[in-house]
């Protein structure tokens, strides 16, 4: 069995897989003292560690600390890579570049031949463009939701609100309302331009992940849902240097 391991700033995604089946996947917390809750029975089938990971260099140690504790095999970490099978990072720095966000666009690349845009929606947000020659035209990196409403309610001192999963978007009549509707309002014109940028540059489909592409979903991103992109491009990958 192998697994694969995508770790975020907020939570950490897994899959086992055998014989090119997913067999069990979950979600947890780096810094939980049980990283990858549910996988424990399986400990001693897994066969192969690959690991996607954008965060602190001392929570991607604690990370492979506890794989080692779990499995004798060793886990390697994947970064991102300046070509890859025809695509092509518009990085000239390109280790800079987070690990997730090259994945991400390998896995889409997999698939989608005709040009795309990637959104990625996690703690902060992503989107990366890559035509159909497999150059990334390059991207973006915009605050997530959670991180919005932080920053508003720790740096100004009278905003008080409760953040909700608002999709309304008309002007707001308290602070309440103008807060979450402001979010909204502010994710609507995003992915009015990420669709008008799409178009501009050529690109045949949108693929959208992360924690809160339900949300851009339900606020008009009409694109294709991929909860597992980062896993599967990680998963070719690993499957690409074994061979
Ligand atoms: N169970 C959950 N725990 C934490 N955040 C969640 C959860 N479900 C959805 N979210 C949303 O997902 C976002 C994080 O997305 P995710 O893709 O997991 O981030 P990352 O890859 O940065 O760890 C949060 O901003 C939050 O709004
Ligand atoms: C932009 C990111 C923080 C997104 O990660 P996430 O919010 O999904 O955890 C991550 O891809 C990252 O740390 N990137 C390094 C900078 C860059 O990509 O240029
Ligand atoms: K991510």
């Amino acid at each position: 069995m192998k697994l694969y391991v995508d770790a975020g700033n907020t939570r950490l995604k897994w899959c086992l897989e055998e014989a090119g089946e997913t067999v069990a996947s979950g979600a947890g917390v780096l810094d939980e003292e049980n990283p990858l809750p549910g996988i424990a029975g399986f400990a001693s089938r897994i066969s192969r560690i690959a690991v996607s990971t954008v965060a602190s260099e001392e929570k991607r140690e604690r990370l492979l600390g506890y794989l080692a504790g779990l499995s004798n095999v060793p886990a390697r970490c994947y970064w991102s890579e300046p070509e890859r099978g025809g695509l092509q990072n518009a990085y000239s720095d390109y280790d800079r570049m987070g690990a997730d966000r090259w994945h991400a666009m390998y896995g889409a690349w997999i698939g989608h031949k005709q040009g795309f845009v990637v959104v990625d929606a996690g703690s902060a947000v992503t989107v990366d463009f890559v035509d159909q020659y497999g150059r990334h035209l390059g991207g973006y990196i915009l605050p997530g939701l959670q991180m919005m409403f932080r920053s508003l309610k720790t740096d100004a001192a009278r905003i008080g609100f409760d953040p909700g999963q608002v999709l309304e978007t008309g002007p707001g009549k308290s602070t309440g309302e103008c807060v979450n509707h402001g979010v909204a309002w502010l994710s609507d014109a995003m992915i009015v331009r990420i669709l008008w940028d799409a178009q501009a540059f050529g690109l045949a489909d949108v693929l959208v992940t992360g924690g809160d592409a339900d949300r851009l979903i339900g606020l008009g991103l009409s694109g294709i849902h991929r909860p597992d992109l980062v896993l599967a491009g990680l998963r070719a990958i690993a499957d690409e240097e074994a061979s």
